[in-house]
């Protein structure tokens, strides 16, 4: 059914955002982030949300028997309302070969990030018939709260399935019909989707071949009403963190924490939600939105590089998804360019006159909102005791 398309694979992400114990913090919730192995072929070292590339077995026709046996009338309507939900961007809305396409993708990349945030730390997302109320993502009126929910199977059970489910994703299947269970995809907000950027490919394959490095990734957000236990994996991550937003932002501009572009795009998102109650607030105004694909588009001017994102002045009409053409050239100064086209959603990379990457919240302006009425990234970090933005 090709996750591995020609041009890139298709994975998935979940953000974890869990209630602090903490009541000292400005945010009220922590989010978990992993540091991958400095051994993969993929941003080595950074931190990331839990995730990884879809399988076959995410989107198998045997989740449909899954699902019923556990309440066959929730799977109706679940099934029906994720059918009709509106057209998402490329990689939910393409044509799957027909033996894939018997859940729909809504469903299987949900599936995708649960499976995958149980490899990588533990954290297992599951509902089992005993749980007696499903929030219904189509019952919007009657959902107060949209909290996922931690299955339990036992400790002497958890580790051997853990790497049953880590070498084989049909295992997942099988564990969850073996303990009477189903992911919990009902507490999973479709977030956003981020499409690698052809350069950024091309730089870690060291090769014109990039398309094993290139990702379309669906990022999902889970609110936990409590921080669960979770152990990194020790193979693709290396340690796990949970950190309030600000925090996060604090300790990547301080060099403690390396994270990318999308991390922290998403991260600052965070910003505008202090209380954990908030973010469940929005989320459930978006159960019937779509987000839209956000494919970075790298620019080289006089003194710099930044990269482009959609909404911006200077985002092309037609993105060359396929990196069949150059670099975009823009002429002028960073600064000349930022009051040329002042509707901003870019990030600077580099400039010139210092040689080095931007630090401090310049580096990020953003002032535009997408096509899917998300939320922006609070770009002014004055309050975190970092310099205004100038120029
Ligand atoms: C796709 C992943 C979940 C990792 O998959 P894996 O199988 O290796 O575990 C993860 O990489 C991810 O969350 N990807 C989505 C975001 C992404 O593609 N990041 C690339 C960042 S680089 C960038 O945006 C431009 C910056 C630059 O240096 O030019
Ligand atoms: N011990 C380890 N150290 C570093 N990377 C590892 C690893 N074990 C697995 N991986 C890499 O993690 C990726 C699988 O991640 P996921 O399951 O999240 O999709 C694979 O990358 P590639 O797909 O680039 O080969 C795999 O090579
Ligand atoms: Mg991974």
């Amino acid at each position: 059914m090709a996750t591995i398309l020609k041009h890139w694979r298709e994975a998935a992400t979940l953000i974890i955002a869990a209630k602090s114990k903490n009541i000292a913090n400005r945010y009220s919730y922590e989010i978990l982030m992993l540091k991958r192995s400095g051994k993969s072929k993929f941003m080595p070292s950074l931190s990331v949300f839990p995730g990884g590339v879809a399988e076959e077995a995410d989107f198998s026709p045997e989740w449909m028997d899954v699902f019923s046996s556990i309440d066959n009338d929730i799977w109706t309507r679940t099934f029906a309302h994720f059918s009709k939900v509106g057209q998402g961007p490329p990689m939910f809305s393409r044509q799957r070969d027909e033996h894939f396409s018997k859940i729909p993708s809504e469903v299987a990349f949900r599936i995708c990030a649960i499976r995958e945030t149980f490899e990588e730390c533990g954290i297992l997302l599951t509902r089992s018939s005993n749980d007696n109320k499903i929030n219904l993502l189509t019952e919007a009126s009657n959902v107060s709260k949209n909290y996922g929910k931690i299955g339990n199977i036992g400790i002497s059970d958890f580790e051997i399935w853990r790497e049953k489910v880590d070498k084989d994703a049909t295992q997942f299947i099988k564990m969850c019909q073996e303990f009477n269970m189903v992911p919990d995809i009902w507490s999973l907000t479709e977030w956003s989707n981020w499409l690698t950027p052809v350069t950024v490919a091309r730089r870690s394959s060291g090769t014109d071949e990039g398309s094993k490095r290139r990702y379309d990734t669906a990022f999902f957000l889970c609110l936990l009403d409590t921080i669960p236990d979770a152990v990194h994996d020790d193979k693709e991550t290396v340690h796990l963190q949970w950190s309030p937003p600000d925090e996060l932002i604090k300790s990547h501009l301080e060099s403690k924490v390396k994270l990318a572009p999308p991390q922290i795009y998403e991260i600052c998102r965070f910003l505008n939600f202090k209380d954990i109650e908030e973010l469940n607030e929005f989320c459930l105004t978006r159960i019937n939105k779509r987000v839209t694909r956000n494919f970075p588009v790298p620019a080289v001017c006089d003194d710099g590089i930044f990269i482009l994102y959609p909404g911006d002045d200077l985002y092309p009409e037609d993105p060359d998804i396929y990196g069949a053409k150059g670099p975009l050239i823009i002429s002028g100064t960073l600064r000349e360019i930022h009051q040329k086209y002042p509707h901003h959603n870019r990030y600077v990379l580099k400039d010139k006159e210092s040689h080095r990457d931007f630090i401090y919240d310049v580096k990020f302006l953003c002032n535009v909102t997408q096509g899917d009425e998300h939320v922006i990234p609070v770009t002014d970090l004055s309050f975190l005791g970092m310099p205004r933005a100038r120029f």
